[in-house]
């Protein structure tokens, strides 16, 4: 089930006219920017370097940047599908690993605790409004969120957004989603129409 759903978002997603997804992508920075100035509490947000078809977050990431964030990015240790945040000032510090992933370089970079988080932004293929997910099946995230105290955001285009998430065991909702078009509460979400 999840791994249907994964394949066709992500055929979905390579298939978007450039024009509709260049749209959505400004539209979507531009409301996590807003979200962003409205969160002072945010000093240190973790958020992952995309790859295409996933919403672009280099540019993001120099936004944050600019309105003096510190940006911290994770590094997968394969065996335990745990993950560490490193703090990156410039995109030179970053390595190519295994697949397409781009990670930080800890030799360049410094190791940013947990609990120094103030905000994640979450990754993933597909989303419901109450915040559950669908990511690469990694199950890093989900380890990740468990013991998390930070706010929890995801970026989605509209295509990603399904009522047919399935919910298993170890799945943690995030807290807000953003799509072009609005910013979910996904915690009033969860509490309205009696969801379980
Ligand atoms: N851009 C980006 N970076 C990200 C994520 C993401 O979704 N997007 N992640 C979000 O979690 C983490 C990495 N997620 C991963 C998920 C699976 C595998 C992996 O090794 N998968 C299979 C091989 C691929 C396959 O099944 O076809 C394996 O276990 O061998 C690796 C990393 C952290 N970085
Ligand atoms: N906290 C956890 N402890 C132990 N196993 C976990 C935990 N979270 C997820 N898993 C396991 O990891 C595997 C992948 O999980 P799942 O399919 O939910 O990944 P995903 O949500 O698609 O990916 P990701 O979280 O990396 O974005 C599953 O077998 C799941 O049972």
């Amino acid at each position: 089930m999840k791994k249907q759903i994964r394949e066709s978002i992500i055929k979905t997603l390579s298939a978007m006219h450039p024009e509709s997804r260049g749209d959505q992508q400004e539209q979507i920075e531009s409301l996590l920017i807003q979200c962003v100035k409205n969160q002072p509490n945010w000093q240190k947000v973790g958020i992952t370097i995309s790859h295409y078809p996933e919403i672009e977050t280099r540019h993001i990431i120099e936004k944050l940047w600019e309105l003096g964030k510190k940006v911290v990015v994770p590094k997968c240790t394969h065996k335990t599908r745990e993950m560490d945040f490193y703090e990156i000032t410039s995109f030179d510090q970053l390595e190519n690993v295994f697949l397409y992933l781009q990670e930080p370089n800890p030799q360049k970079t410094t190791l940013a605790s947990k609990e120094s988080i103030d905000a994640l932004i979450v990754p993933g293929i597909a989303f419901n409004k109450e915040g559950y997910r669908i990511g690469f099946g990694g199950g890093y995230y989900d380890r990740f969120l468990a013991g998390f105290k930070g706010d929890t955001v995801s970026l989605a285009f509209t295509e990603q957004l399904r009522m047919d998430v399935p919910v298993e065991k170890y799945d943690l909702p995030v807290d807000m989603l953003i799509t072009s078009q609005q910013v979910i509460s996904c915690k009033e979400e969860r509490n309205n129409e009696n969801f379980l």
